[in-house]
């Protein structure tokens, strides 16, 4: 009944997963992630039936047997057509029961899969689906690992109910229900007295072995400790040889490794006294059985035994065993299935972004100018609602114009291009876009016309082609080679003997930063945004690629609304207005000529510390 996982040698190290109490409610909010089978009914039918078949198989198997012993005995069995089974006859009705219960049990398996591979497929989809329709703030108060234990951990519980647990359900209570009935056919008194022993010594026997799974927990935790470890100071191993603490590292290691190695050998010297305590019980029970059946057997009143009943008796005995400690294991998984599947259920109820509202201007598709009017915009973050971020933000932009946002660090200038996409709603004021609040737009056709330009551009693992046609996913070779061309990034992209088709590894990292910056520009270019925002990195590149860089995005600025959170003087001077934000407020606004020669303004001194220094 322990399950393994009580090594250090590697094991499972997916997170336990939480358990919920069995209430009517609980059952019945849990039940409803059956709907997701509804599509495979009839297969789930079919399995259900198989299942009764194999069961019945399996249960008729005892008690063919004792009759081939009490052929054995001289006693063959009389059926009442005149036929009379002897024990070769036996023996190939046992052969029979046997292969029909493998071939029942192997058509069990094949649908019962069916249903729950194909179930957990569309619970995955349906869960991923909704992860992508979610807005920000969700994924700003759920951690990555907690997400995505749900498509993994939970999902993989409740495919474990679709496929075992269902059915050993029905199983087990129905081998419980007929093993009872069949030894009382069998003998009421020896069933009464193994009733009143066996099942007792087995609930012993779960409950040990309940504790022995809470120990092989912690050392799980204690081994998922060392594996964090290994993975944090492998993901960061520049940092640990700069500080040179090697050394420190592997104390650090050996340390939790020896806990980890403590804590299973605790939990095994548990496991060995489980195992023994199994032995002694569970036989100890079977002899208590047996000798009470073997004096019946030998005994010549109403209560005698045939040998072959004695036998039949023992077997269902220990089916009756198994059954109830099988339901006990079964209770803990049914438990934290309903667990699982209220949490699935629970992300599946969340509101998404309102993606899809109804169109204002009828069917055409949407066309922007570009022409956007803050209007007294305040915003807290929902995470942080008592930090008032923005605080009466008005300006407005005419179609075409570039403005620059300038400012220190944490003043609020990201927070007010998120707004423009939507990432967020407002806690006050309005935005508009070509006079009309950008809530009254379709959102997904709304941000079509938005393109940005990150500080720090992320790349998807694929090629260089996958990640620039990102921008506008049915583009065609020449126009991807066109935007790389406009965004300067030709040139490298060709040197690459791939082209591309180069790799760009893990999020990027095998492109320079320059590089990167080029293909995220050639990105934009190719989704053609009416409006454009553009985050300009801090981190400064090389003078060569600096250029590059400020010629595409240039480039990419032509006849666009733009919105640049700007760095450097260059981009500053080419915008037709600045705003220079400070405390969630727009402190000063003007062309660089004029704000400049404000000695006592914000932007001034900003400028005297960012470039007159540098
Ligand atoms: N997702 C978030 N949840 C809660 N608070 C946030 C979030 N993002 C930013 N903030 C807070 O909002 C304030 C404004 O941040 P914002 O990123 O807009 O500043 P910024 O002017 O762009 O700064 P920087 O130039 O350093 O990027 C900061 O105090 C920041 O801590």
């Amino acid at each position: 009944m322990a399950r393994s996982g009580m090594n250090t040698s590697g094991i499972d190290l997916a997170p336990v997963p939480e358990k919920k109490k069995l209430s009517k409610e609980s059952f019945q909010r849990g039940l409803r992630i059956f709907r997701f089978t509804l599509p495979y009914r009839g297969k789930f039918i079919i399995g259900l039936l198989l299942l009764a078949f194999s069961t019945s198989t399996f249960l008729a198997f005892p008690w063919v047997a004792g009759k081939l012993v009490d052929a054995a005995n001289h006693k063959p069995v009389s059926l009442p057509g005149g036929l009379v089974l002897d024990i070769d006859r036996i023996a190939l009705l046992l052969f029979c029961i046997i292969v029909l219960q493998g071939l029942f049990s192997f058509g069990r398996i094949w649908f019962f899969t069916q249903v729950s591979e194909f179930t957990v497929r569309d619970i995955r989809r349906g869960l991923y689906q909704k992860f992508m329709h979610l807005p920000i703030p969700y994924f700003e108060t759920h951690r990555v690992g907690e997400i995505n234990s749900r498509i993994t951990t939970d999902v993989a519980q409740i495919q474990d109910a679709f496929s075992l647990t269902l059915a050993e359900l029905f199983r087990q209570v129905a081998t419980l229900l007929f093993s009872i009935g069949a030894i009382m056919m069998v003998s009421i008194k020896l069933s009464l007295f193994m009733l009143a022993t066996f099942p007792l010594i087995v609930g012993l026997v779960f409950l040990f072995g309940r504790n022995i799974r809470a120990l092989s927990r912690t050392t799980q935790d204690e081994l998922a400790k060392t594996n964090i470890i290994v993975a944090e100071t492998l993901q960061a191993i520049n940092t640990v040889k700069a500080f040179t603490n090697e050394g420190f590292e592997v104390d650090r290691y050996n340390f939790s490794l020896n806990r980890a190695v403590k804590a299973a050998l605790r939990g095994n010297m548990y496991r060995g006294a489980f195992v023994s305590f199994v032995i002694i019980g569970l036989l100890g029970g079977i002899i208590l059985v047996l000798w009470r059946g073997a004096t019946l057997v030998s005994s010549a009143g109403p209560d005698h035994l045939e040998i072959g009943q004695l036998v039949s008796f023992i077997i269902y005995t220990g089916f009756v065993g198994a059954s109830v400690g099988g339901l006990g294991e079964l209770y803990g998984k049914v438990q934290s299935t309903l667990g699982a599947s209220e949490r699935i259920l629970e992300i599946l109820d969340e509101p998404t972004e309102p993606t899809h509202r109804p169109r204002v201007a009828g069917r055409a598709p949407l066309e922007i100018r570009g022409d956007i009017d803050y209007q007294n915009v305040a915003f807290r973050y929902p995470t942080r609602p008592d930090m008032a971020v923005l605080k009466d933000i008005s300006f407005d932009i005419q179609a075409g114009e570039k403005i620059a946002l300038v400012g220190p660090s944490g003043a609020g200038k990201s927070t007010i291009v998120q707004l423009l996409m939507q990432f967020y709603e407002l806690s006050g004021g309005k935005i508009l876009i070509d006079g009309r609040p950008i809530s009254q737009y379709d959102l997904t056709e709304l941000r079509g016309h938005i393109g940005i330009v990150p500080q720090e551009t992320l790349l998807f693992g694929g090629s260089i082609r996958e990640n620039i046609a990102y921008g506008k996913t049915n583009a065609t070779d020449e126009e991807i080679v066109q935007a790389a061309r406009k965004a300067n990034a030709w040139q490298f992209i060709e040197s690459f003997p791939e082209g591309l088709d180069t790799l760009v590894g893990e999020r990027g990292i095998k492109l320079s930063g320059g590089q990167r910056q080029r293909v995220a520009i050639a990105r934009a270019i190719l989704k053609n945004p009416a409006i454009l925002i553009l985050d300009e990195a801090t981190s400064s590149l090389d003078s060569e690629s600096e250029k590059l860089v400020q010629q595409a995005m240039d480039e990419l600025m032509q006849n666009r609304t733009s919105i640049i959170i700007a760095h450097r003087l260059s981009t500053i001077r080419k915008a037709d207005k600045i705003l220079v934000i400070d405390g969630g407020r727009i402190v000063e606004q003007g062309t660089h000529e004029v704000l400049a020669h404000n000695e006592n303004g914000l932007y001034a001194n900003l400028l005297k510390l960012q470039f007159e220094l540098s």
